[in-house]
């Protein structure tokens, strides 16, 4: 099995950040959502980026942000994806990030709706680099730590790597990567002490756990 990539998600300070990518992260998420107890200014978020190692992949999360001012953010930045939420397939206006579009899933229907969204984005000739499947908590958008539906996910074939995430934790995520075998896992309030802290002991065991997995 190829090994599973881990994104730490809404790192909030660049030590959190720098310890993240030591422990071996391969991306890790910013947030620009004001609702997130992880939202960053990208003054803020500025400061991160520049003190990380030079191969660690940073990714904006964006809720109901036009993908062109996302897009802004993400070149003033550097950063090399754009995760976004609640929207369309994104119009034919080239833009040089990976593109992973988030869905909340709570039954299969749902699962229907991500693999229209990845043919709809194909036809218009912007297919997703991957997509990113969470947990649904009505009134939440992410980093609700609840789990998503992972028997639903076991064998599921977008057409594109599948990311998972909610509620996903040391203790758990062996049991997850078994359970639908993504392509990534992704990890915010199951890392941390308090909501926007990142605990290093548990970022340190969250990767410990993945990279065990065979
Ligand atoms: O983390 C947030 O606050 C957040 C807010 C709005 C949209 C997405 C957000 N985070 C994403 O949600 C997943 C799951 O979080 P958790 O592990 O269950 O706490 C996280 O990986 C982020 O990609």
């Amino acid at each position: 099995m190829a090994p599973v990539r881990i994104k730490i998600c809404g790192v909030t300070t660049p030590a959190d950040a720098r310890h993240a990518a030591e422990a071996g992260a391969d991306a890790l998420g910013l947030n620009f959502y004001p609702k997130s107890p992880r939202f960053l200014t990208p003054t803020a978020a500025a400061a991160i980026v520049r003190d990380l190692p030079p191969f660690t992949a940073t990714v904006g999360v964006f809720v109901g942000t036009p993908m062109r001012q996302a897009c802004a953010v993400a070149f003033q930045l550097g950063l090399r994806a754009v995760q976004s939420y609640n929207d369309h397939p994104p119009s034919d206006d080239p833009f040089p990030f990976a593109h992973v579009p988030a869905f909340r899933v709570a039954d299969a229907t749902q699962l229907d709706a991500v693999r229209r969204f990845v043919v709809a984005a194909r036809a218009a000739g912007r297919a997703p680099s991957a997509v990113l499947i969470d947990s649904f908590v009505a009134g939440h958008m992410g980093g609700t730590g609840h789990v998503a539906p992972w028997h639903l996910l076991a064998g599921f074939d977008p057409g594109v790597p599948v990311i998972l995430a909610g509620g996903l934790t040391p203790e758990n995520v062996a049991d997850a990567v078994a359970a639908v075998r993504p392509w990534a896992v992704d990890v915010a309030s199951g890392v941390e002490s308090s909501p926007g802290v990142k605990d290093p002991d548990k970022v340190a065991r969250f990767v410990r756990a993945v990279r065990d997995c065979h």
